[in-house]
């Protein structure tokens, strides 16, 4: 990777030893994950935020990492502008070093050596699992971190979207390009010059019956309004009255591609045992003892949801990602009575009754079985 700033600096960041989490500082800087399929406009983009009109002091960090013939590619981003004179070049290769916590070190040194930033971007590679990226910054905001994961954006090529979304995988692995598109919080159709209204529209669909939950823009050259980009808070608990809206809006998605992966939401009524849910989300995440109708492990990337639990007042958000989730009081008071639960799940072998039932059987107070 590089993270850029005018010196060298050729340290791979030290492994620092948590015990004591430092006091959570009053102001957290941003961190936008800017992914998509090799060649589909991520650095285009970037280069272009850093261009256009904000009052930011920026930092970007490519993380091109595993990619070979990347490790000596120079930084493609603009060089005009005084946005440079700040950066930092770190060695390539240091932001995946080995373990997670590395990268994050890396930033945290460039913050502390160069002051901070008021917004960080990071490129992934294009055959990056963004998913894998974003959790390592979500382990570590639970720690204290300077920084805070504020949203995935996916850049998707309009012309090769389509084909890079359907190719299979050996092994019964999840395409790349699919598992960026799961976890998006925002996509990017770019490069819509190459293509005509119909090409267009079935790449929008492609997209959409991935990620049942993604907000789609279309762009040339990623050109694209930064206010749709940046401060998304896609994770923040604050945004919880965002979320729900939202929420409310999702629908279930047919699976477009053969073994794709879609989007199943529910909602159900009731009051949650917090025990419960934690145990339906642990055997789902990580023990994967849900199956589908054809015996396969269903398979989630994202999941989102709003949550009522017996006895608070306020609604509580879900995020997951991976195998990592979170629960979160938000502000916002339940109003609506009966208490609506709404879940989403992103992932592949989805089967939405089964899914619902165990839920209700198993995590809603007073239902059966509970
Ligand atoms: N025709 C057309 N070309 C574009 C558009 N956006 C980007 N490109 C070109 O597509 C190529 C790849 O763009 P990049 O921004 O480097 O893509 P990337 O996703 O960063 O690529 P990797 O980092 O190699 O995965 C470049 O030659 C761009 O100039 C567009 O909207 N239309
Ligand atoms: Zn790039």
């Amino acid at each position: 990777m590089d993270v850029m700033v005018t010196e060298e600096e050729d340290d791979c960041p030290e492994l620092v030893p948590i015990d004591a989490p430092p006091a959570r500082p009053a102001e957290q800087i941003p961190v936008t994950i800017i992914t998509g399929y090799l060649g589909a406009g991520k650095t285009t983009l970037l280069n272009y935020i850093l261009t256009e009109q904000h009052n930011k002091r920026i930092a970007v960090i490519l993380n091109e990492f595993g990619e070979g013939s990347a490790l000596e590619k120079s930084l493609a981003v603009s060089q005009a502008g005084e946005l440079y004179e700040e950066w930092l070049e770190l060695r390539n290769g240091c932001l995946c070093c080995s373990v997670k916590d590395n990268g994050l070190k890396a930033i945290e040194n460039l913050m502390e050596k160069k002051g901070k930033f008021d917004y960080i971007l990071l490129e992934t590679t294009g055959l990056a699992d963004p998913g894998a990226v974003a959790s390592m910054f979500w382990v570590d905001a639970e720690l204290g971190s300077d920084i805070y994961l504020d949203g995935i954006v996916t850049v998707v090529d309009a012309k090769y979207g389509l084909q890079q979304l359907t190719e299979e995988k050996t092994d019964g692995l999840v395409n790349e390009a699919a598992r960026q598109i799961a976890v998006a919080d925002l996509t990017i159709i770019n490069k819509t010059d190459l293509v005509n209204e119909e090409e267009l529209a079935r790449i929008r669909e492609a997209v959409r019956s991935v990620n049942g939950l993604v907000k789609i823009v279309e762009s040339q050259k990623s050109r694209v309004n930064l206010s749709e980009v940046l401060d998304l808070h896609s994770f923040d608990s604050k945004d919880g009255a965002n979320l729900a809206e939202k929420l409310q809006l999702v629908k279930d998605t047919r699976p477009h591609l053969d073994k794709s992966i879609l989007t199943v939401t529910f909602e159900v009524a009731g009051d949650l045992s917090e025990d419960a849910l934690n145990v339906f989300i642990q055997d789902l995440l990580w023990e994967k003892m849900f199956k589908n109708k054809e015996g396969q492990p269903m398979t989630v990337i994202r999941l989102k949801g709003i949550v009522s639990f017996a006895g608070k007042a306020h609604q509580v958000m879900l995020q997951g990602v991976h195998e990592l989730y979170d629960l979160n009081e938000t502000p916002q008071l339940w109003g609506e009575n009966p208490r609506i639960n709404r879940l989403v799940f992103i992932g592949r072998n989805l089967d939405k009754n089964i899914l619902q039932e165990q839920f209700i059987s198993t995590v809603v107070e007073g239902a059966q079985g509970n």
